[in-house]
């Protein structure tokens, strides 16, 4: 089951919001590629996961599981439910220790040796169900404080924003359709609009890998399609981890890339959305006849 916890450190915050100048103004920054840094990612993957168990009390959640994810890749998780796809996620994000088995962010970090703190500071940012927003503070806000609580940015809460900082909130803004609604509490905010929030705080910290859990459980059909739309966007800039069971949107999102089915802890099969929807073994184990 997912979690709701965010991973970020908590922040004690009140007041902000008088350092933005010229919130609307163009100050050019582009939002580009990530580029992976202090990532050794030689071999063209970012993440590799070998022979992973985790064991609760004997029982298996994950078995023996085997997955890479190459730079830039946008890779689709689907499964039954109980098929492992959140335990799989809380071992890369080190809220969960595998019994057996080894996890490297590119060639050379392990991350069964790291805390999660360590692990979401080395790039791996994560969103879980539920949107966790600062409902107090406006969109802008919202992204300035993911920015300011990225520990790479030298600024303090307070400090006033670069005009190349708040280019890239710019940015941000538009990818994630919120764009002209910047100065509105993020608590009026729909959920859809909450979740895309959340995602644009997530890439205000440019992760290199990012881990989306269900983006679009309880979104409407409209924000569904916007999110496929923001996600294809992201396809190539980000190395992207995306788990849900809504089936058209993860046609939408998997264009010809490789989608992996889990089951019972295990990879069932993995390849293009065409050849797992034909797999024998999926049909009768997820997609149903
Ligand atoms: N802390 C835990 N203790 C015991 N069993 C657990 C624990 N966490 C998960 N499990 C079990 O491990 C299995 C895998 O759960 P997990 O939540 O990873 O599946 P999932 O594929 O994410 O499912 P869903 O699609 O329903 O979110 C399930 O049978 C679950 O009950």
């Amino acid at each position: 089951m997912s979690d709701m916890e965010t991973g970020r450190a908590p922040v004690g915050i009140g007041g902000l919001g008088g350092n933005v100048d010229t919130p609307h103004a163009d100050h050019g920054a582009s939002y580009e590629r990530i580029k992976p840094e202090g990532v050794d990612t030689t071999h063209g993957a970012i993440l590799y996961l070998e022979n992973i168990t985790v064991s609760f009390d004997g029982f298996k959640a994950i078995n023996n599981l085997n997955l890479d994810i190459s730079v830039g890749e946008l890779r689709c998780i689907i499964g039954p439910n109980g098929a492992g796809k959140t335990t799989m996620m809380d071992v890369i994000t080190g809220k969960t220790r595998p019994t057996a088995g080894t996890a490297f962010f590119g060639q050379t970090i392990d991350l069964t040796k790291m805390t999660e703190y360590e692990i979401a500071h080395a790039g791996i940012g994560r969103k879980f169900q539920r949107p966790t927003v600062f409902e107090q503070h406006t969109v802008f806000e919202n992204l300035e404080l993911a920015m300011k609580m990225d520990k790479r940015v030298k600024t303090t809460l307070f400090a006033r924003l670069s005009s190349e900082q708040i280019g890239k909130i710019e940015e941000i803004l538009k990818l994630i359709r919120l764009h002209g609604q910047e100065n509105r509490m993020a608590g009026l905010l729909s959920h859809g609009q909450k979740q895309w929030l959340e995602i644009g705080m997530l890439l205000m910290q440019e992760p290199q890998l990012l881990l989306l859990d269900e983006p679009v459980a309880g979104m409407s059909d409209a924000e569904t399609a916007r999110t496929a739309e923001l996600l294809n966007e992201l396809r190539g800039k980000h190395s992207i981890m995306v788990v849900e069971h809504d089936m058209g949107f993860v046609e939408e999102i998997a264009q010809g890339g490789k989608v992996t089915v889990l089951h019972e802890g295990s990879v069932l099969a993995e390849g293009n959305m065409q050849q797992v929807q034909s797999n024998e073994r999926v049909i009768e184990v997820y997609l149903g006849r």
